[in-house]
């Protein structure tokens, strides 16, 4: 859930009220913990993480660079085999790496050389005996040089977010070189696992001053992390090639504090992964196995696929899970739970193929009943906040009705009435796929209203019609504000609702980064 602009990570869950991007709402914090606050003396000791030896650190920064790695990116997602799961884990990625991290570029402490100050302009003097002599604007001091393991963290992600591409590239090609077998454990096209591993050094690097902000995140980063089979031994190899690669494409800010403070910082992000991960596994599996149980093509690209998994999965109306199919072993991909928890325990999805889209294609055209997918926690703070009466006005752009479907379940589940009103939106008719069992919702909770939106206008016109849609009606500055969609549908939709009045800590949505490519 985001305040507008300003992405709060729904994995660690942020609410709209929360201080800060990773700050943790009381609901969400009941969720994790299965609805138990776990006492401390429940919590299993930490396991200490093993030291770092940076690798290509400062002092032989002049080697010749490794190759860039070349992990095989198959052209299209056309799986000919279904190899099965295999029952132990094999997957390991690298610990920072969450795609709910807001791509951020973190902003430097503060310049590090002070601009020139200003000479005083020379005075002109046509008559020098009376002319009384200006005295010099005094010369600013510099300001003192912010020398704490935080502003020498940020220096460094000031030097290489320009080259941010080629220094996850030399990464991970260190770490292949390093480590071999650990290639074995990544999926086989690197491309998301990039970007994801950047934005969360970025975070990790932004908040390494603010310790609650950064531990609640690596928590939920550190749990997270289970499905992929990481495990403590795994850290220091990546924390040694990560120092690796920082220090090659950062010599103008590397030296031996920068090291020491990156090798600080990232054992502190290790231990509390490490340790947030033990403490995961007394309660709840990695993952969960669940067998297809229906599978329902809506449109020719859209199927609504229902799931039993193998044991009890607690979620929240409104979140979202990683799923993996068995065709493409250790790609996950997010999908927002379609349904208020059942009492049955089934669970459905959207699913729209999307171009190159591997798990969005084997979900849709390849997975039916009896196949069996894995299923990560659940995550997400786009929940309902059952602690208000406030109306709700909720966007769902496509299959961004899903969690929008959930929602309002959730709200008939709690029989408090509350006012919700739904703008489905649809580039054309055929498009609202799931208009019918919206109209039935209407139909059954006389406080619910949905009002489809075309795109396709008079003479086939097409426009984004949806966020100014919902200007149309209102007023809706006593609403609680739902966005699901497309990125761009986010984004213009919360521009269009604080310019009508919603405050932006009202507004809620999945990060817009992770969005992106997150479903595909
Ligand atoms: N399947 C799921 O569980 C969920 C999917 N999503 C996301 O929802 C999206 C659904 O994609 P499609 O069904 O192809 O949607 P689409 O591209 O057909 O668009 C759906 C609606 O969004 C509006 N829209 C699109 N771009 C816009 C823009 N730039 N400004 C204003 N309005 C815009 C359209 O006008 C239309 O009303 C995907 O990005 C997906 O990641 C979000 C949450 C859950």
């Amino acid at each position: 859930m985001f305040r507008r602009g300003r992405p709060m990570d729904d994995s660690t869950g942020g609410t709209s009220r929360d201080a800060g991007w990773f700050g943790r709402s009381p609901q969400r914090h009941q969720q994790d913990n299965g609805g138990e606050e776990r006492a401390a003396e429940d919590r299993v000791p930490s396991r200490p993480v093993a030291p770092i030896r940076p690798v290509g650190s400062g002092a032989d920064r002049t080697r010749t660079a490794p190759q860039q790695p070349a992990p095989t990116q198959p052209q299209a997602p056309t799986p000919t085999q279904a190899p099965a799961h295999p029952r132990v884990p094999a997957q390991a990625q690298p610990p920072a790496a969450d795609p709910r991290v807001p791509a951020q570029a973190p902003a430097p402490a503060h310049a590090l050389t002070p601009p020139p100050a200003a000479q005083p302009a020379p005075h002109p003097t046509p008559h020098p005996v009376a002319a009384p002599t200006p005295t010099p604007a005094a010369t600013p001091p510099p300001p003192p040089e912010d020398t704490s393991d935080a502003a020498l963290l940020r220096r460094t992600m000031a030097e290489i977010e320009p080259i941010a591409d080629k220094v996850t590239s030399y990464f991970y090609a260190l770490l292949f070189l390093k480590h071999p077998d650990l290639r074995d454990l990544f999926p086989v096209a690197m491309d998301t696992q990039r970007d994801r591993l950047f934005r969360a050094l970025l975070t990790a690097a932004t908040h390494a001053d603010d310790a609650p902000t950064l531990t609640t995140y690596l928590t939920h980063l550190g749990r997270g992390h289970r499905k992929y089979g990481t495990r403590p031994e795994h850290y220091p190899a990546v924390g040694e090639c990560l120092i690796g690669a920082l220090s090659q494409h950062a010599p103008r800010s590397w030296d031996a504090r920068t090291e020491a403070a990156w090798v600080a910082a990232y054992t502190t992000i290790s231990q509390i992964m490490i340790d947030a991960a033990a403490e995961d596994e007394l309660r709840a599996p990695a993952w969960w196995d669940a067998e297809v149980v229906a599978h329902e093509m809506r449109t020719r690209d859209i199927a609504v696929v229902t799931v039993r998994p193998d044991q009890p999965y607690p979620f929240l109306a409104g979140q979202y899970a990683a799923l993996e199919t068995p065709w493409w072993p250790r790609v996950w991909r997010h999908y927002s739970f379609a349904s208020a928890p059942r009492s049955d325990g089934l669970l459905s999805f959207h699913v729209k193929a999307v171009p190159a889209g591997w798990v969005s294609n084997a979900l849709v055209h390849r997975a039916r009943p009896g196949h069996v997918i894995r299923l990560g926690p659940p995550a997400g703070s786009m929940t309902v906040d059952h602690s208000t009466d406030n109306g709700l006005l909720c966007l769902g752009g496509g299959t961004g009705i899903a969690p929008i479907k959930a929602l309002v379940e959730d709200v008939a589940q709690h029989g408090h009435r509350r006012t919700v009103q739904v703008f489905y939106g649809a580039r054309y008719d055929h498009d609202l796929y799931d208009i019918e069992t919206m109209l039935r919702l209407q139909q059954s909770h006389p406080w619910l209203s949905v009002r489809p939106v075309v795109d396709e206008g008079p003479g086939g016109t097409l426009g984004c019609r949806l966020p100014e849609a919902v200007c149309e009606y209102g007023p809706w500055h006593t609403y609680d504000a739902y966005l699901s969609g497309p990125p761009g549908m986010i984004r213009r939709g919360v521009d269009t609702l604080v310019g009508i009045g919603i405050p932006s800590h009202r507004i809620r949505h999945d990060s817009i980064e992770e969005l992106v490519g997150a479903r595909n």
